[in-house]
């Protein structure tokens, strides 16, 4: 897709109504720090309108980008950070139930994963929260450059075993540094987009 236009749209805190839009929406999950506003801020173009933090768990609330009046990129507040309480995060918890559940125009949900690392036990509670809403997730590994060229297959395939994937299921690998991987998450989400 070509970037022409982006916009911060709607902003929501915890007992804010989501927005009911009329364009298709793809939602974007991780917990704290994997670089979910690197990444959004790469497939949009654009240096820092999401934002992006050397302190993990600033993103507590549900962004709605809006891309071209096309399409929404919605990135879900990161999980899994350990300064915010459990009661914190069990609100956040049905807030994003409430949105995956609810949302008529939620087409997809991208689930990132660190590369270098083994998925934690909140990923694949993520990951199987995701499939039982209903939806495939599509995983991206995040921090390409972080890892050598040799060890990209191992990594994949640990990130496919801890997390019971599917062999056909796709981990698309990103790096928000040299936007290795970049066209191809877009081809997967326009594929999502044109799908009725
Ligand atoms: N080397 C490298 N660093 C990255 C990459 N993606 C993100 N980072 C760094 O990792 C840190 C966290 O990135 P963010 O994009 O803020 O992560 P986030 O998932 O939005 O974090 P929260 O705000 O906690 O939800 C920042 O210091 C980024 O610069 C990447 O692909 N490569």
């Amino acid at each position: 897709m070509i970037i022409k236009n982006v916009s911060l749209e709607t902003v929501c805190g915890i007992t804010s109504k989501l927005p009911e839009t009329d364009k298709p929406e793809i939602a974007f999950a991780g917990k704290s720090n994997v670089g979910k506003s690197s990444l959004i801020n790469g497939l949009m173009n654009r240096k820092a309108l999401a934002r992006t933090s050397s302190s993990p768990g600033k993103t507590q609330t549900i962004n709605f980008y809006n891309i071209n009046d096309q399409m929404y990129l919605v990135d879900l507040p990161g999980y899994g950070y350990a300064k915010v309480s459990k009661s914190e995060q069990e609100k956040w918890g049905k807030m994003i139930e409430r949105y995956l559940h609810g949302s008529k125009q939620l087409k997809a949900v991208f689930l990132l994963i660190d590369i270098r690392h083994d998925p934690s036990a909140n990923d694949r509670m993520m990951y199987d929260w995701i499939n039982h809403q209903g939806f495939r997730p599509i995983i991206i590994a995040t921090k390409l450059d972080k890892i050598k060229r040799s060890q990209l297959q191992k990594q994949v395939k640990l990130i496919r075993t801890g997390l019971g994937m599917p062999a056909q299921a796709p981990v698309l690998p990103y790096s928000a540094l040299t936007k290795q991987g970049r066209e191809e998450i877009w081809e997967y989400m326009e594929q999502f987009i044109n799908e009725e």
